[in-house]
């Protein structure tokens, strides 16, 4: 088959595929991290899962805005209109999130009100709010938030694979992320993002237009960072 390559030698439709072989030691860093596997194995410390989960009760509340902006860039700069309903199921759900955080939240005794955020987390909040700007743009916004459901959803899959030892109090947790659903929802972001890079990968032989495809593979890296520094915070020895 003759494979159609676009001006910055990608093939059609593949960015991400590319980005995920070119940056796979990170990519697993953040998606086979070793609370993951710790809870896949069922050697988990239940301390480890209530710091992360603490600490993500206060990340799911920054994210909250961070969808809503990236509802009014679809909105306002997206070429098809299916994007909005994908976005706003995603909204959605994130009410239901956040009702099962304070619930999951009580059940392990971890009291909200007392949760200080960690530097990590401070700082993936502040990352969040910069792209909530104007001046980002819509592809660039949804390249970030397609990584940081996706790291969740295969981090969590993976504890729910045939074979995994997840102690039973935490299946729940687990299939928060890792249930087919949820799978079909990241797929259908990362069908957007790609039909965004394509398209921006097209739009970079017009003259005067940045390098949004360069943009989003930094974004995409940085979430990852992020993700590994997020998990790192449940070893509890960083503040
Ligand atoms: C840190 C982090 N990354 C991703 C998700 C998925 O929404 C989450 N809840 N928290």
């Amino acid at each position: 088959m003759d494979v159609k390559k676009n001006i910055v030698g990608v093939d059609r439709g593949e960015v991400i595929e590319t980005w995920l072989k070119k940056h796979r030691l990170i990519y697993t860093g953040a998606t086979r991290h070793p609370l993951i596997l710790s809870i896949r194995d069922g050697t988990v410390h239940l301390s480890s899962f209530k710091r992360w989960l603490g600490q993500d009760c206060i990340f799911v509340r920054a994210f909250v805005p961070f969808a809503a902006s990236l509802l009014i860039k679809a909105w306002k700069e997206s070429d098809n209109r299916s994007d909005l309903d994908v976005l706003l199921g995603g909204l959605a759900a994130l009410n239901d999130e956040i009702a099962w955080f304070k619930q999951e939240a009580a059940k392990w005794g971890v009291l909200l009100s007392e949760i200080v955020p960690q530097k990590t987390n401070e700082e993936y909040c502040r990352f969040l709010e910069s792209l909530m700007s104007p001046e980002v743009e819509y592809t660039v916004a949804i390249t970030a938030y397609w990584a940081i459901e996706a790291v969740y959803q295969e981090s969590f899959a993976h504890c729910l694979e045939d074979g995994s030892k997840t102690p039973p109090e935490l299946l729940e947790t687990c299939q928060r992320w890792g249930n087919p659903g949820f799978g079909q929802y990241c797929s259908a972001l990362r069908n957007i993002v790609n039909r965004r890079l394509e398209r921006a990968s097209d739009d970079q032989l017009k003259e005067g237009l940045d390098d949004v495809l360069k943009k989003a593979e930094v974004v995409f890296l940085r979430v990852l960072e992020y993700e590994v520094d997020f998990w790192n915070m449940s070893r509890g020895d960083s503040l």
